[in-house]
């Protein structure tokens, strides 16, 4: 068994959409990034391969390297997925929560369960996702931008 933890944070910009567990959330704003910004996916990555020991996101897909300008963070995801398959892991479960004052997550935290089963290769009962506000606090309750963590459990094939 092993046990990951990620984190990650993306400044809002406008004209950009909202993509967020690799689904797009109807809002005024989106999240600015070298690649598409989706918070959650990044977050879930850094999570996988510090299970697995390998680093973080950026050590794979440096934000310097034009190639990665405006990616899927779903491609990036699947890529460091493949790498804790071949080490030959799979997932037990994992717990995310995302941290945002608004828009309302909970109507479109199914979709991103499905999304996030999929990439992972896993039933939609081992992914866990949440959402809270700072109460108005921080930069994520002036709506400067959202964060997210996740916990990630990967058992032996
Ligand atoms: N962006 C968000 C934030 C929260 N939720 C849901 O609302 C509940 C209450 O949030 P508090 O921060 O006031 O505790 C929370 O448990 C989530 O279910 C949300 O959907 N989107
Ligand atoms: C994903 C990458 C690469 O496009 O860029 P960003 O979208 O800026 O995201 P970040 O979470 O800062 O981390 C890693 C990156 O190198």
């Amino acid at each position: 068994m092993r046990i990951g933890q990620g984190f990650d944070v993306h400044a809002f910009e406008e004209g950009r959409p909202l993509i967020i567990g690799g689904i797009t959330v109807p809002h005024e704003r989106g999240l600015v990034g070298h690649s598409d910004a989706d918070v959650l996916l990044h977050t879930i990555t850094d999570a996988a391969l510090g299970a697995v020991g390998e680093g973080d996101i950026g050590r794979h897909f440096p934000d310097t390297d034009p190639a990665f300008k405006d990616a899927d963070s779903a491609k990036l995801l699947t890529h460091c997925w493949n790498i804790v398959k071949e080490k030959g892991y799979v997932l037990g479960n994992i717990d995310c929560t995302i941290i945002a004052q608004r828009p309302k997550m909970a109507p479109h935290i199914p979709a991103m369960r499905r999304r996030i089963a999929e990439l992972l290769e896993a039933d939609e009962s081992q992914i866990n996702v949440k959402a809270t506000t700072t109460e108005k606090l921080g930069f994520p309750g002036r709506e400067e931008g959202i964060a997210a963590l996740a916990t990630i459990l990967l058992v032996q094939k």
